[in-house]
């Protein structure tokens, strides 16, 4: 074939920002009674007042950012992620620029202006969601006019399928659902003393008895505790229970007292972190100051697949594990391509959870749910990351770029 007959892909015509509310990619927002915001150890568990609910703090307060890409055709690549109304604003007034105009197949180049542009404000958390959804629209929209899935374009499956630990309030009953481990929410932390610890520890025992000695049991304190109680809670749960993991003990800038923990805890248990760290840069620092056995970066906060590509090499040159953060399709895709990404997160949204239910519902339809705690590559065979935007929900489009 000539270059001529592989004339350029269609350019993106039209950029798009919405926003939307109640579940989905921002996944915490959930209704009341929902097992993710049951008394969760938080950094700002020190404030009784905000003990009990993550929501009475803000962890929902952002919303879903939707990303729409339309090219010349009329094609339409899109992606969801955490970032809401201010995404949205980033998206339209900013990093619109890069995009309208230029080809999908420029991921590279576009992804390079996006966050050089806006490194001066960015760098990390809101601003480089907002870069991950455009990056994973543009893939999206990529797989769509080739006719291939992301996984395609990444290199191919590595394996037949996906295997997968479950994250809630129940691995007793992951496990019977045929998931390889269960991942608890932490629910005390320091400012709970000795009473909270011994909490945390006996409902480990509990989750223990249940699941027998086989079954991975993780702890995630989604940044809540200081280096003197992580480092205790690792021997304790390790002694007494058996954890697999101790993930995101400390503040995600405490790189410090993660080398601390990693150096101190038993043998045999693994530290991991990284579901709110960004970029290339971000992850070397964790790998070269030793920080974790494992990397977790959500490919919708770190920067994007254009990124993880980056971040997944290094991790893989330093023989580091890269377990995505749960991200529904966006990891799916990324983790079935990569070697040293043997496993995957599949976060239970149903408020039990008794039940699996899609990670991002209601928003997208066609996204896979594991059977038996697996899903095979060839579930992942459509274009783009192969689901589309549930016409059901309520689409806000708060600004505009043109
Ligand atoms: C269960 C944890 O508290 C978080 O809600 C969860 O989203 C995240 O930390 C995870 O690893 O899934
Ligand atoms: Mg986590």
């Amino acid at each position: 074939m000539t270059v001529a007959a592989t004339k350029g892909l269609p350019k993106i015509k039209h950029v798009r920002a919405f926003t939307v509310r109640g579940g989905g990619a921002d996944y915490h927002d959930q209704g009341e009674g929902h097992w993710i915001d049951d008394h969760i150890a938080t950094p700002m568990s020190r404030y009784p007042e905000y003990r009990q609910s993550r929501q009475s703090f803000g962890i929902n307060v952002l919303g879903t950012l939707v990303v729409e890409l339309e090219a010349e055709d009329g094609t339409i690549g899109f992606a969801v992620t955490t970032g809401g109304e201010p995404a949205c604003y980033i998206v339209e007034k900013h990093l619109s620029r890069f995009l309208i105009g230029r080809s999908p197949a420029e991921y590279e180049k576009i992804w390079d202006q996006m966050y050089f542009s806006s490194q001066y404000y960015g760098r990390k958390g809101l601003v480089v969601n907002a870069i991950s959804g455009v990056d994973l629209a543009i893939w999206d929209l990529l797989g769509k006019l080739r006719g291939e899935p992301v996984y395609h374009m990444l290199g191919g499956a590595v394996r037949d399928e996906l295997q997968f630990y479950a994250t809630g309030a129940r691995p007793d009953l992951a496990k019977e659902m045929g998931f390889i481990g269960g991942k608890l929410p932490l629910h005390h932390g320091p400012a709970e003393g000795l009473e909270g610890m011994e909490k945390n520890l006996s409902l480990l025992a509990d989750m223990r008895s249940k699941c027998g000695d086989d079954f991975w049991l993780m702890y995630d304190c989604w940044m809540s505790l200081d280096l003197d109680y992580a480092t205790r809670l690792a021997h304790r749960a390790w002694d007494e229970c058996g954890l697999k993991w101790i993930e995101e003990a400390l503040s995600p800038d405490d790189y410090w007292g993660y080398a601390a923990l990693k150096k101190n805890a038993p043998r045999g248990l693994l530290v991991t972190t990284g579901e709110h760290e960004a970029t290339r840069w971000g992850f070397r620092m964790l790998m070269d100051m030793e920080c974790c056995d494992i990397i977790q970066p959500d490919v919708g906060w770190c920067g994007g697949v254009t990124e993880l590509i980056k971040i997944a090499s290094y991790a893989d040159s330093r023989g580091v594990m890269m377990i995505p953060h749960g991200s529904s399709v966006y990891s799916y895709h990324f983790v079935i391509t990569r070697h040293n990404s043997p496993f995957a997160e599949f976060l239970m949204m149903h408020p039990g959870p008794t039940e699996v239910v899609p990670m991002f519902a209601p928003q997208l339809l066609g996204e896979p749910v594991p059977v038996n705690g697996r899903i095979r590559a060839s579930a992942l065979d459509q274009p783009g990351f192969g689901v589309s935007l549930n016409p059901e929900i309520a689409l806000h489009r708060p600004y505009s770029n043109s």
